[in-house]
């Protein structure tokens, strides 16, 4: 890990158009190589956090820098560019589910193609071959012409991450990426994502809902509230009383599974 920002959240607020406030003045900086686990209520704003960090939405106001560029700003090409190093999964796993394994997986590589190309499936050999070693790292390489739609949840997911690994993504957003899975599937799922960080030193932001999973996997923790950040500690520093007061307890719910 070096001391590099490779994510820098500056003042930044969201506010939708029908006047909700997604995010209230946030301040955040993540080096390169953290594992970050962003926890909170359903509607504390972590998607919309997400969503800022690759500009899937326009914050209201602050500025968000991608290796010291503002993602914010860009247009056109250099918008492309930027967003080819930051790379996202979704609940819901967003896979063309009648098409191919190959073809979803192939398609993480769209940002590299000109429409035209990429319309007509026409990827290069080594493409290909990069596809196969990103289904090989998620051990998938025999379900390389299954449909996507014969595939488990899990597997499902661990295709979508095959997929954006071909961008060859300096970031990875993870958006409750296990919140449809069964606990046995999202840990193979959190393994993943915890091998794709360590060995190929690509940097997570996760929203995660259960605890267990955020002190197992995260690096360090950040906690959200109706939009505002609360806490933001390294994992051995996160008490239950934080989490307390994300999820509003009163203290009589205990934390399962965690190192706490
Ligand atoms: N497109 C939108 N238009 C208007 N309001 C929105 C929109 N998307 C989210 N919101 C609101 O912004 C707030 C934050 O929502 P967000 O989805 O970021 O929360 P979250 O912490 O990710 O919740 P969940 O865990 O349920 O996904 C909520 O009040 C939500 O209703």
């Amino acid at each position: 890990m070096t001391d590099t920002n490779l994510i820098e959240i500056k003042n930044v607020n969201k506010i939708y158009d029908n006047g909700v406030v997604g995010l209230k003045d946030i301040n955040l900086n993540v080096k390169k190589g953290e594992f970050i686990v962003i926890v909170g209520l359903s509607g504390a704003g972590k998607s919309t956090l997400l969503r800022s960090i690759n500009r899937l939405h326009d914050v209201s106001s602050g500025d968000i820098l991608i290796d010291g560029q503002s993602i914010q700003k860009a247009t056109g090409k250099k918008l492309r560019r930027m967003r080819r190093d930051v790379a996202m999964i979704f609940q819901n796993f967003n896979l063309v589910k009648r098409a191919s394994v190959r073809r979803n997986v192939l398609s993480g590589r769209v940002g590299y193609y000109g429409s035209f190309k990429s319309t007509l499936g026409l990827f290069k050999k080594s493409d290909v071959d990069l596809a196969v070693k990103s289904l090989q790292r998620v051990n998938l390489a025999e379900k390389f012409y299954d449909r996507a739609d014969a595939l488990s949840g899990g597997q499902q997911q661990r295709v979508a991450i095959a997929r954006a690994l071909m961008q060859e993504p300096k970031i990875m957003l993870a958006d409750e990426p296990t919140a449809s899975l069964d606990p046995a599937t999202s840990t193979l799922v959190m393994d993943d994502l915890k091998s794709l960080n360590k060995d190929l030193g690509i940097t997570v932001v996760a929203n995660l809902h259960n605890e267990g999973l955020a002190l197992k996997y995260g690096s360090r923790i950040i906690g959200l509230r109706a939009g505002e950040l609360v806490f933001d500690k390294a994992v051995e520093q996160v008490s239950e009383t934080d989490f307390d007061e994300i999820y509003g307890r009163t203290g009589q719910i205990k934390i399962k599974g965690g190192n706490k």
